[in-house]
């Protein structure tokens, strides 16, 4: 393949107000966007907007963009199973939840997503994977990626560099993968990693997998440089000069109605609330006048809310009624792992010492 210069432009004819309906003959079939935002809410909202806006029948779009740190879970995930979000929140990592199924993966300027935009007949991810191979053979022809039938991309036929997930529309589908060039891979593992024990929920489990930037593999490989080559790549699949138009998620002439796509991704509902309804059962101990204390925590989550909750106490230690006064004022408050166990300490404390 030859790698042609790449274009990039603001708002030009092939930025998206060409793109609705009434200006359909004029588009060509490949169109590449690019986000110059690296909020995680921002590019997903573009993601939903493209999916819900656009009549994609016969034209397909490629959708380049990056992140600042940020976890993001499949749509049908457990967020308290699935990452460390004590130490998130230390870090400023951010936790979204998309809207494609699948497991965890975690985002920063390393790491390239791209998603490929087409009608529900033409989805195939396959086909995009090959095309992303391509790419990197022109960009490093030594580099050995295959793809797997879990349509993971492997290097040297072991380290995970790339996630799938997609999201299947009536006739819009797209498929969106990640692409670890030089991304944070010490973080990575321990950001991945619950510090709660005792979850048991039906929600989607992620797969873990060694994983390695490929940087690693050829220092010369840089995010810039994949993002090119891949848009080349797009671009002579369709026989189209390679033109990459830069779009702002922000921009509402240009998207209406995204921001309040941005902020439904925002919400504490949407990203805690959507998780399966799951159970937690946990003991946990407290130190008490010279004495340790066992608790046993038992609670139903629905809706990210507590449902159900029983704790058990020595009998000696505290009544039957305060305890029960102690069950009633968890039901109905939001579930924090660590804060819970938090005011149930403070709370048993306090009780115990009336
Ligand atoms: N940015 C990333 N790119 C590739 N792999 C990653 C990334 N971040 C984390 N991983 C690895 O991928 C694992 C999650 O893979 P999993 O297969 O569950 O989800 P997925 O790849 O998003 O989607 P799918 O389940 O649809 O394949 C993580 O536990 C980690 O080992």
């Amino acid at each position: 393949m030859i790698i042609r210069p790449m274009i990039r432009s603001f708002h030009s004819l092939f930025a998206l107000r060409i793109i609705p309906a009434r200006y359909e003959s004029s588009v060509k079939e490949g169109v590449i966007l690019q986000s110059t935002s690296n909020n995680v809410y921002e590019n997903l909202a573009i993601e939903d907007w493209i999916h819900d806006q656009m009549n994609l029948e016969n034209k397909n779009v490629l959708f380049i963009w990056r992140n600042a740190p940020a976890v993001v879970i499949g749509r049908h995930q457990n967020p308290w199973r699935e990452c460390n979000l004590p130490l998130m929140r230390e870090r400023g990592i951010c936790l979204a939840r998309r809207r494609s199924g699948g497991g965890t993966v975690y985002h920063d300027l390393g790491n390239i997503n791209l998603t490929f935009f087409t009608s529900r007949k033409r989805y195939d991810r396959m086909k995009n994977l090959e095309l992303v191979i391509r790419a990197l053979k022109a960009l490093q022809h030594q580099v050995d990626v295959q793809a797997t039938s879990r349509f993971d991309l492997l290097l040297d036929k072991k380290f995970k560099i790339s996630g799938t997930a997609a999201k299947l529309g009536r006739t819009v589908a797209y498929h969106h993968c990640t692409l670890l060039c030089s991304a944070n891979s010490s973080l990575l593992p321990i950001v991945l990693q619950s510090p709660y024990h005792g979850i048991e929920s039906n929600a989607t489990p992620s797969v873990p997998s060694l994983v390695k930037n490929l940087s690693d593999a050829d220092s010369s490989l840089n995010c810039e440089s994949i993002m090119d080559v891949v848009a080349s790549e797009y671009s002579a699949h369709y026989n189209n000069k390679p033109h990459v138009h830069l779009i702002d998620p922000k921009d509402e002439s240009l998207f209406p109605g995204i921001s309040q796509k941005k902020r439904d991704l925002c919400t504490w509902d949407w990203i805690y609330g959507k998780t399966p309804k799951f159970s937690l059962k946990t003991t946990f101990q407290i130190l008490y006048r010279n004495s340790i204390v066992d608790i046993k925590l038992s609670m139903q989550i629905k809706n990210g809310y507590i449902e159900e909750c029983s704790l058990e106490f020595p009998n000696y230690w505290l009544s039957k009624d305060l305890s029960n006064d102690l069950q009633s004022a968890l039901v109905g408050c939001k579930f924090c792992p660590t804060e819970t166990a938090f005011f149930i300490k403070y709370l048993v404390k306090d009780l115990s010492s009336r």
